[in-house]
């Protein structure tokens, strides 16, 4: 596999940088940013944390907006922020900001014209993590999972049915339930078609009431998110979580909304937070 560089910026001593490669899951070029800390060069490989984005973004918003480099440099962690959606002329997209290009739900979509490309499940627990090992000084054995909002669902949902793969999972005002909320009833039903049952396998609520299990989740919400009541519930993973007995620390933010200062707020509790579980 081939990895272009797009960009390397120093910071904090280590090395912001961004790469584009060719993607077998998605079938289109996929760009995707990478903090390398100074600790790389001392021949241990280091753990990764993979920040799965939101609706809208790219890489780009996480590495500019999300201040995780000093934290990261600090800790010896590696910071992989792919993109949301394949991209490209010929990948089908929608009108809305919600569907298509940017909204990718990682998901392996099964339904026209989104089945070609929209490979996003596959591309996070196969592709990228064996092209993270294979190209950087990455564990593979010591790799977890965060996000916000739709990236949010993303982490939630990937930990949970690939308990395995990735050590811990926290999420930063995530979907819990796309099943039940007009972001994810539409996307859903795009990607997987009308079938709830396939819905089920990508909404983190009913993969929990479905017996999926990770050892505990960390999430922040801001109590003035815009999105809060109506699509995001987090009342509905709590309520899961506490009968399914995985241990959930729900954070409450008062007045944060759904903004990347929110994010980048809290960003260094959750690395924090990550770490302890990849060393231990
Ligand atoms: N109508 C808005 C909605 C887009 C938005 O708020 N996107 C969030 C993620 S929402 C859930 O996945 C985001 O992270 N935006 C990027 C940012 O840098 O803030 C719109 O179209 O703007």
């Amino acid at each position: 596999m081939t990895l272009e560089t797009i960009s390397a910026a120093r910071s904090f001593g280590g090395t912001q940088c961004v790469y584009r490669h060719q993607s077998r899951a998605t079938g289109t070029p996929m760009t995707f940013s990478l903090y390398l800390p100074p600790q790389a060069t001392g021949g241990t490989p280091l753990p990764v944390l993979y920040f799965l984005s939101g609706l809208t973004c790219t890489h780009a918003n996480v590495t500019e907006k999300g201040g995780y480099q000093r934290v990261c440099a600090e800790l010896g962690l590696i910071l992989v922020a792919p993109d949301t959606s394949p991209r490209g002329e010929e990948v089908a997209d929608d009108d809305a900001y919600d569907l298509g290009q940017g909204a990718g739900f990682y998901v392996d979509a099964t339904e026209a014209p989104f089945e070609t490309h929209y490979g996003m499940y596959s591309y996070m627990i196969d592709e990228l993590p064996e092209l993270i090992g294979a190209s950087f000084p990455a564990d593979p054995r010591r790799a977890s999972l965060t996000g916000h909002s739709m990236g949010g669902h993303g982490a939630l949902t990937i930990a949970l049915k690939n308990p395995s793969l990735f050590r811990s999972v926290s999420a930063f005002a995530p979907i819990v339930a796309p099943s039940r909320v007009p972001w994810g009833e539409k996307a859903l039903a795009a990607y997987l078609g009308s079938d709830r049952a396939a819905w089920r396998r990508h909404d983190a609520v009913a993969l929990i009431e479905d017996g999926a299990r990770v050892p505990e989740i960390l999430v922040d919400q801001g109590t003035s998110d815009s999105f809060l009541e109506r699509e995001l519930k987090p009342e509905l993973l709590a309520e899961a979580c506490a009968a399914a007995s995985i241990p959930l620390t729900l954070r409450m933010q008062q007045g944060y909304d759904h903004s990347y200062y929110f994010i980048s707020t809290f960003m260094e509790d959750h690395l924090r937070w990550h770490m302890a579980r990849l060393l231990a």
